[in-house]
């Protein structure tokens, strides 16, 4: 299978790949990628008889393709096979295909699961997983990962009444809120509802179950990059004209929503902005990210909760009807491309941001495609990572998942690796990594 792997480390400033086998790409690849494969096949076969009621008896053929279509996609991956082109008629199947061809065209030959770079081969993954369901007529919505999304939700629910009542209760207050406050508290609740997400728990149950009040403040010594006084910089700043914009790139659904949801209801709140721009998935992408439906059901379930959640739920739900909060599903968060270049493959998508006051990027993903998901020394210095994509200021809030990280003072990476070897991959650390255009990120030393 990965007879060409290389039983190495990656090197420096060389893209994240399956080929070195010391590497949590390989991991990925050779373990995390097949589990999560076997995981939608079995539940399509413990659930057939559901699948068969809700979606008729016809969808029993369609459930034994999508099997079929899965199970050879799994083959493919473990015997390092070439990846296939799409064929079900997609939006975005020109797109994936060009770059397919493009890139084999560039390399001289196809491209390979255990060769090439481990962004757009994982990305590949869940497009196939699309793919699969896309090539049925019944099951052409189906959303494979859609009850794990909701029973994270449904398992985070007093968490998210504390989280809830807290914004409720400090909304309701008379006089003005002390903005450097609850901005700093929030978007420390929005980044640490990061450590939510399915795909790195390889789909087990992750639902937020301690007092994340209580938690945040424990934590901040996990930040290891933290240009939040930044952000805030940003935020201040009177931006004319009006409307203000800011746009908040989700990551995934459940408590980490909810969370970044608070967050965008203390923006408009504290008047920092007049509209938010939500952007989700268009497909089901690293198992818990967030699609309309997912945004739509979570209004839905807050709608029949009582009390502080009942409450955001009707201020929410003016903010969507009044065009204030939008959400978007942009092809473009599940194309193979690093947000270098955005520019080139959805200028549409680029040039809106270039009026945003603020892009949120929540999230692991979101942060290796930001840098390009390379091997960079990780004293690099955020703005250089980022290659060219500065639309507008930006910020990541992300817990760290997979190994890569910039933005680190001399001595940091070490100092941390010794406290923690496996450090850049569970989620326990985070950054909050941000760009403007006129200042550095300064090192306040270790
Ligand atoms: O939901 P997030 O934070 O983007 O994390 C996605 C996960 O997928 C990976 O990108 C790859 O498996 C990990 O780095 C991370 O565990
Ligand atoms: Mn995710």
């Amino acid at each position: 299978m990965a007879n060409d792997c290389i039983d190495a480390i990656t090197p420096w400033n060389e893209p994240l790949s399956a080929k070195y086998i010391r590497s949590f790409a390989y991991h990925t690849v050779r373990n995390r990628l097949p589990v999560t494969l076997t995981q939608v096949i079995d539940h399509l076969s413990r659930n057939k008889e559901d699948i068969a009621q809700s979606h008729g008896e016809a969808a029993r053929e369609e459930i034994k393709d999508v099997i079929a279509h899965l199970s050879k996609l799994k083959n493919e991956m473990q015997t390092n096979k070439p990846l296939e082109p799409f064929h079900a008629n997609e939006a975005d199947k020109q797109v994936w295909n060009d770059f397919l061809e493009n890139s084999s065209i560039a390399l001289g030959r196809p491209l390979l699961w255990f060769a090439d770079v481990w962004l757009y081969i994982e990305c590949y993954l869940y497009r196939r997983i699309r793919e699969a369901f896309a090539l049925t007529k019944l099951l052409n919505d189906y959303d494979p990962f859609r009850v794990q999304k909701e029973d994270a939700f449904t398992g985070s629910l007093n968490a998210i009444s504390v989280v809830g009542s807290h914004l409720f209760n400090l909304c309701s207050l008379e006089g003005p809120l002390d903005a450097q406050k609850y901005l700093m508290q929030f978007m420390k609740l929005s980044l640490w509802g990061n450590r939510c997400d399915l795909s790195i728990s390889g789909g087990k149950d992750i639902a937020q179950v301690n007092d994340p009040l209580e938690m945040i403040s424990q934590l901040d010594n996990l930040i290891l990059v933290n240009d939040l006084p930044k952000v805030l910089d940003v935020l201040r700043q009177e931006i004319s004209p009006r409307p203000v914009v800011i746009d908040i790139i989700f990551d995934n659904a459940g408590y980490e929503l909810f969370t970044d949801l608070c967050l965008a209801h203390l923006l408009m709140k504290l008047k920092l902005t007049d509209i938010i721009r939500f952007h989700g998935k268009k497909v089901p992408w690293f198992i818990s990210d967030v699609m309309k439906h997912d945004f739509n059901w979570l209004m839905n379930e807050l709608s029949k909760q009582t009390g502080p959640l009942q409450e955001l739920h009707k201020e929410w739900s003016n903010f969507l009807s009044r065009g204030q909060w939008v959400m978007h599903d942009e092809f473009f968060w599940t194309s193979p491309y690093s947000y270098d270049c955005m520019e080139k493959t959805d200028q549409a998508l680029y040039n809106s941001f270039k009026d945003s006051k603020l892009l949120i990027f929540k999230g692991d993903l979101n942060y290796r495609k930001l840098v390009g998901d390379m091997n960079w020394p990780h004293t690099e210095d955020f703005t250089t990572a980022l290659r060219g994509f500065t639309p507008a200021p930006l910020v990541s809030l992300r817990t760290i998942k997979a190994d890569v990280v910039v933005g680190l003072c001399p001595g940091q990476a070490e100092e941390v690796a010794k406290a923690d070897e496996d450090w850049l991959l569970t989620g326990k650390y985070a950054v909050i990594s941000c760009f403007t255009a006129n200042k550095r990120n300064v090192c306040k030393g270790v």
